[in-house]
């Protein structure tokens, strides 16, 4: 029934003392769309965010993630299989270069263990000259060739985001959750990296989830929109039809909406 469901969000709720996050809610996110979600300010966005992204469990109801429950799962575990946050670029690696970082994403590199650094030495050299090769092409990808030797703490914000989602695309993500990726982003900048959001569900046939202040961003990019207002989900459509929508102007502004 779900096959076309990357992320299904059963009736998760999230308390926190009297307050009730996320309440009884239940969305979902459909294989090669890239989906955004808004709401106005203390909706539960986040929260909700980050029960799927497994920073946070939920007191009850399930994340179904490829069909499979990972409820509770931790980060790391989702990463493993094919769940990726991007996150910015921490401190300790802005001294090392734009290949570079790429080149630490993949875990399990042989290089990475004694034994095989011992016993395997050619296998080393294999698999570094793969992951060399896959980061050159993420570099060609994204357009960044002209600073791939530039140390990570040496590029502009924009660029450190694009690199950000450069990360996601060294190993098989089969979705990545983008979270406020317009904060501190130039227009230009931004553009760009909204074009390479779009390449690489188009061309590369990445799932986007995608929270995001910025409306203007959300309706380039996202088809469905996903509207969450006190914890629920209140509405999901394209962007168009969500400006339209006078409940949905009333869950932000508190007032009913006037209608043209
Ligand atoms: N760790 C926490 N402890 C206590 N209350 C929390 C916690 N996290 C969130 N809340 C509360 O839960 C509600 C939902 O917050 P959440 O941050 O998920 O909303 P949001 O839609 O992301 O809001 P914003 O757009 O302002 O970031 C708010 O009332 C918030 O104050």
């Amino acid at each position: 029934m779900s096959s076309d469901l990357v992320i299904d969000v059963r009736n998760v709720t999230k308390r926190f003392g009297g307050i009730t996050a996320v309440n009884d809610c239940s969305l979902s996110v459909r294989r090669g769309s890239i989906t955004g979600l808004i709401g106005p300010n203390g909706a539960g966005k986040s929260t909700l965010f980050n029960i799927v992204a497994g920073n946070i469990v939920p007191d009850s109801g399930q994340v179904i993630f490829d069909g499979k429950d990972v409820t509770g799962c931790k980060p790391h575990e989702l990463f493993r299989i094919g769940m990726l946050r991007t996150f910015q670029i921490a401190h300790e690696f802005s001294q090392m270069t734009a290949l570079e970082n790429l080149m630490m994403v993949p875990g399990d590199q042989p290089g990475e263990h004694l034994v095989g650094m011992w016993f395997r030495p050619g296998l080393v050299q294999a698999r570094e000259t793969e992951v060399r090769k896959k980061a050159l092409d993420v570099i060609d990808f994204l357009k960044l060739g002209h600073v791939r030797h530039e140390l990570a703490g040496n590029l502009s914000g924009g660029q450190k985001k694009l690199l950000e989602l450069g990360r996601t695309m060294m190993v098989d993500a089969r979705i990545v959750l983008l979270d406020e990726v317009a904060a501190g982003v130039n227009r230009t900048l931004l553009n760009d990296l909204a074009d390479n959001i779009e390449r690489m569900n188009r061309e590369l046939g990445y799932t986007f989830f995608v929270i995001e202040h910025d409306m203007d961003l959300i309706g380039r990019l996202c088809d469905p929109v996903i509207v969450m207002a006190q914890g629920q989900k209140i509405a999901e459509g394209p962007m168009a039809e969500i400006r339209a929508n006078p409940a949905i102007i009333e869950a932000y502004f508190g007032a009913p909406a006037e209608v043209a």
